[in-house]
C-alpha cells in the first residue's frame, strides 16, 4: 500500500513561484553528486524553501541582475531521509565511486567530522540553500553521464566538470579545505566571486558556513528546531490555501 507522505507546512514555497529568474540545477535529483545516484526523497528538480528564505534570495537576485549576474541554486530544502541516505553512504567504505571528483584528498571517514556533511542538516529546516553566481547570459550546461571520467573538483575551471557559474576556485560540493570560503590560497577573481556571493547574501540576512563557499542559511529561521521529511515534489506543496 502506498505510504501517505508528510506535506510541507503552509509557509514553504517553490522558489520558482517567488523568483522565476533564479537558475536551478538541482544536483541531488541526478546522479551527478558525491553519492553517484539520485538521493532519497528528491522526486522532482524543485527548489523548496520557507517563504522568508525565498524572499531574501529574490532581493539578492534583484541586486545581482543589475550587475549582470544571476543566482543559481544547487540544493534547497533537503528531507531527513536524504540526510539518512548520506549517512548510510558514508558508512559504506567500499563505495568510493565519486571520490576522484568530490573528495580526492579527504578520507571518506572524515566527511562528517570535517564539517562537509551534517547528520542533522540546516537544509532539512527549510531555510538553508547551496548556491553560486552565474554571469549572464548563462552558457548552456552539459549533462553528466554516469561512468564518465572524473576530474578533481579543485582542478582549474576549464578542466573540472563544466559549470556555467563564475569561477569560485572549486566546483560545488568539493569536500576540501580549498572550499573554505576564506581559504587564503583562493585569491584574485575567485576570491572576489566568493565575496560577491557572501556580501550580497549577508546583506539580505543569510549566513555562510565557513567550510563551504556555497552553503547559506537565512536567519532568523522560521523553524530553528524542526527537521522535516516531506519529499521534494510539487505534491508536497499541493492542496494548500
Ligand atoms: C552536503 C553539502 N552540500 C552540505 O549541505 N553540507 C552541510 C554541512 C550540510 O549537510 O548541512
Ligand atoms: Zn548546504
Amino acid at each position: 500500500q502506498a505510504r501517505t507522505e508528510p506535506k510541507a507546512p503552509e509557509d514553504f514555497v517553490s522558489l520558482r513561484s517567488v523568483d522565476p529568474t533564479i537558475l536551478q540545477e538541482m544536483r541531488y535529483v541526478t546522479p551527478h553528486n558525491f553519492v553517484g545516484e539520485p538521493v532519497d526523497g528528491y522526486r522532482q528538480p524543485l527548489c523548496i524553501l520557507t517563504r522568508p528564505a525565498a524572499e531574501a534570495l529574490h532581493k539578492a537576485q534583484l541586486r545581482l541582475l543589475r550587475q549582470g549576474y544571476s543566482l543559481k541554486v544547487y540544493d534547497c530544502y533537503r528531507p531527513q531521509r536524504a540526510v539518512d541516505h548520506f549517512v548510510r553512504w558514508a558508512k559504506d567504505l567500499d563505495d568510493q565511486e565519486m571520490k576522484a571528483e568530490f573528495y580526492p584528498n579527504v578520507d571518506k571517514t572524515r566527511l562528517f567530522a570535517d564539517g562537509y556533511i551534517a547528520e542533522k542538516s540546516g537544509h532539512s529546516r527549510g531555510s538553508t540553500v547551496d548556491l553560486t553566481i552565474v554571469r549572464l547570459p548563462a552558457e548552456p550546461t552539459r549533462p553528466y553521464h554516469p561512468g564518465q571520467p572524473l576530474v578533481p573538483c579543485f582542478a582549474p575551471q576549464d578542466e573540472r566538470f563544466p559549470d556555467n557559474s563564475v569561477d569560485m576556485g572549486t566546483g560545488y560540493d568539493c569536500f576540501d579545505t580549498l572550499s573554505h570560503t576564506l581559504d587564503p590560497r583562493i585569491q584574485g577573481a575567485q576570491r572576489a566571486n566568493r565575496l560577491l556571493l557572501k556580501n550580497t547574501l549577508e546583506d539580505v540576512g543569510l549566513v555562510n558556513l565557513p567550510e563551504e563557499w556555497w552553503h547559506y542559511t537565512y536567519k532568523p529561521e522560521p523553524y530553528p528546531d524542526t527537521y522535516f521529511d516531506f519529499p521534494v515534489s510539487a505534491k508536497s506543496l499541493a492542496g494548500r490555501h
